[in-house]
């Protein structure tokens, strides 16, 4: 058969550039890499088993083979194995989205070797210990193999070869050890006995050096939480997820009854890159009695949870299920909403006993489980109960339980504003009362928020009030004395014909230092709202502002006696347009024209020096 010399696709060169000249300090991880992608394709061929009798197997397993003479190591598996067009798609191929900036990645971070096992590049790794790679391989049920070879440079050759059985097996010739380069004897039998008890003990197939099984086999899902060592369950978290930092925290259920399952569930400490993409993966592996039957499985957690990475091993469905009927199965939807309850819970376990890593949780994924309150009502409480918000009160963000037992007397509102940033929201006149007056007032600023506020009514009985929207109504406030509205009446009606941006011009105790401000109607939708339905190309008419004063600020005062004495003054009509233009900045918007502000506002400047 002739061999053909291929050349790796760009990406996959960089990649292995970086592999062969690799700077990692734990050059352990390629069999791990190996073994994993080993089991991959044993689970695969046990499933297509399962449904097709021609693809059986006897006997899955994992064999490693070390020749001390040669310098090589062999991994072999009886698995799925691949075809010729699997092996150039796969292996001389990095497929996934997101390579360029892995490897931009990659090449900045300080933590790289972190980011290797994330982008299913694991395969490359082997270059990292090896200058040579052979890799035999028959699909099950295909008749003939492939065999693949390459040094890790810029290309590899790629030959049709009769003799292979069937499943995958990749030799290394390896690398000469450098201890001083963490480069070890991977042709030392100890290293690698050591090496597969301590990275793959869980794999549920045996892997065998000889006539040794290395592993225990043991589903850790299965095991007591006491039994089972923090490192076993990390190198598994690893595994399942590619994140290569710790987990948070872990989460052990297990139902016995009339519907068994285990569930071993992971909360990461960090957010994957990918979290808020619509086609993210979900973490969650599905097994049916010990055997592998899906990933990313969307129907065993709400999307709100799609971070949380685990296993769920059901004993009483059927091995054929497939994700069409996962949607339907009543089974399915009571696991999910358990595992969602037991995952807020847990969380709000750690709000109480620890609040470091509660803070790290919400921090990385506050906003995607804030996404849960625009849905269906089921967790909503519970959401609510483990949020926490930025606040006037201080540095840290607060709990809603917190805010509602340290809400003033005769207070029934829970305060909040919605906007960019903390610094603008912080600033902005709206603030001013709130502030004066020692409410607090919790400062949302995550896009997601605005949605949500939207939707939901109340915490704990208590109404959420945007201190932007609507009157204020805040408890032992007076209204503006009617007989102030009366002396303002004329200068309000003829500002409200003025201004075309706004709705409606009134008068208000809101403010204490700024002279105006804007505020939505109680029932229309915020500015930062529109914009976020403009960003997902909803067509929202422009909606009016209600411009408030406040009586007791100079200008307005000022403005008032200007206007009784002089109303044909076109100078006021200026002194109009830059009131609302610095109401407008001042909470963080947009003028419509700021070369006309910025040049009235000139004007008015040229006047004074
Ligand atoms: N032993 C094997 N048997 C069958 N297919 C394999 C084997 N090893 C690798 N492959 C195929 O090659 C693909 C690429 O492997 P690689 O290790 O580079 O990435 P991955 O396994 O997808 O990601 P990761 O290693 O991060 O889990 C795999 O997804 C799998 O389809």
């Amino acid at each position: 058969m002739s061999t053909e010399t291929l050349e790796f696709q760009a990406e996959a060169r960089q990649l292995l550039q970086l592999m062969v000249h690799s700077i990692y300090s734990n050059k352990d991880i390629f069999l791990r890499e190996l073994i994993s992608n080993a089991s991959d394709a044993l689970d695969k061929r046990r499933l297509a088993g399962l449904r097709d009798d021609r693809l059986g197997a006897e006997d899955l397993r994992i064999d490693v083979e070390v020749d001390n003479e040669a310098r090589t190591l062999t991994v072999r598996d009886n698995g799925i194995g691949m075809s010729r067009d699997d092996v150039v798609g796969l292996i001389g191929t990095i497929a996934r989205s997101g390579t360029a900036e892995t490897l931009r990645r990659l090449r900045e971070s300080k933590e790289s070797a972190e980011l290797i096992g994330q982008f299913g590049v694991g395969f490359y790794s082997v270059f990292m210990v090896a200058d040579n790679v052979v890799l035999s391989t028959r699909k099950a049920g295909e008749e003939t193999g492939v065999r693949w070879e390459s040094d890790g440079g810029g290309t590899y050759t790629i030959e049709t070869a009769e003799d292979v059985p069937e499943g995958t097996s990749v030799t290394l010739h390896l690398r000469p050890a450098d201890e001083e380069d963490a480069l070890h004897d991977y042709a030392d039998e100890r290293r690698i006995r050591e090496l597969v008890k301590r990275y793959s003990d869980f794999i549920s197939f045996p892997i065998t050096l000889g006539d040794e099984t290395l592993n225990s086999m043991k589903a850790l899902w299965a095991r007591q939480r006491s039994e089972v060592k923090d490192e076993e369950y990390r190198e598994f978290y690893r595994r399942i997820s590619h994140d290569w930092t710790d987990p948070l925290e872990i989460i052990q259920m297990r139902a016995e009854g009339t519907f068994e399952y285990e569930a071993l569930l992971f909360l990461p400490s960090r957010a994957p890159h990918d979290l808020y993409q619509r086609d993210a993966r979900h973490g969650i592996q599905l097994y049916v009695k010990r055997v592998f039957i899906l990933d990313d499985s969307r129907e065993l957690l709400p999307d709100h949870l799609r971070f949380v990475k685990g296993v769920v091993d059901a004993a009483d469905l059927s091995l054929n299920i497939s994700r069409e009927m996962l949607q339907q199965d009543r089974h399915i939807q009571l696991i999910r909403r358990r595992l969602a309850k037991k995952v807020l819970s847990t969380v709000k376990d750690l709000m109480r006993n620890d609040v470091e890593k509660y803070r790290t949780f919400w921090r990385e994924f506050g906003p995607a489980v804030k996404e849960g309150l625009l849905d269906g009502a089921e967790d909503h409480k519970a959401i609510l109960d483990i949020a926490s918000f930025a606040s006037t009160a201080g540095d840290e963000p607060v709990g809603l339980a917190d805010y509602v037992a340290r809400m003033k007397d005769g207070q029934d509102k829970i305060y909040y504003m919605t906007g960019e940033s903390r610094a603008q929201v912080e600033n902005s006149p709206h603030m001013e009362a709130f502030r004066a007056k020692g409410y607090e007032v919790l400062l949302l600023t995550d896009p997601v928020d605005e949605i949500w506020v939207e939707a939901v009514h109340d915490y704990d009985g208590k109404e959420f009030q945007s201190i932007a929207s609507g009157e204020v109504d805040l408890p032992s406030e007076e209204d503006p004395s009617p007989e102030k509205s009366g002396r303002y009446a004329s200068l309000l009606a003829w500002l409200n014909e003025t201004l075309d941006e706004v709705q409606d011009v009134r008068l208000t105790t809101r403010l204490t230092d700024s002279p105006a401000c804007l505020v939505s109607a109680a029932e229309a939708i915020t500015p930062a709202l529109e914009k976020l339905y403009r960003a997902m190309g909803q067509a929202v008419s422009p909606v009016k502002r209600i411009l408030e004063l406040n009586p007791e600020h100079p200008l307005v005062s000022g403005l008032n006696s200007a206007y009784e004495q002089r109303a044909a003054d076109p100078g006021l009509t200026e002194t109009a347009e830059l009131l609302y233009g610095c109401a407008l900045l001042a909470e963080g918007g947009d003028l419509n024209d700021p070369a006309r502000f910025a040049k009235l506002f000139t004007d008015r400047l040229v006047r004074t020096v």
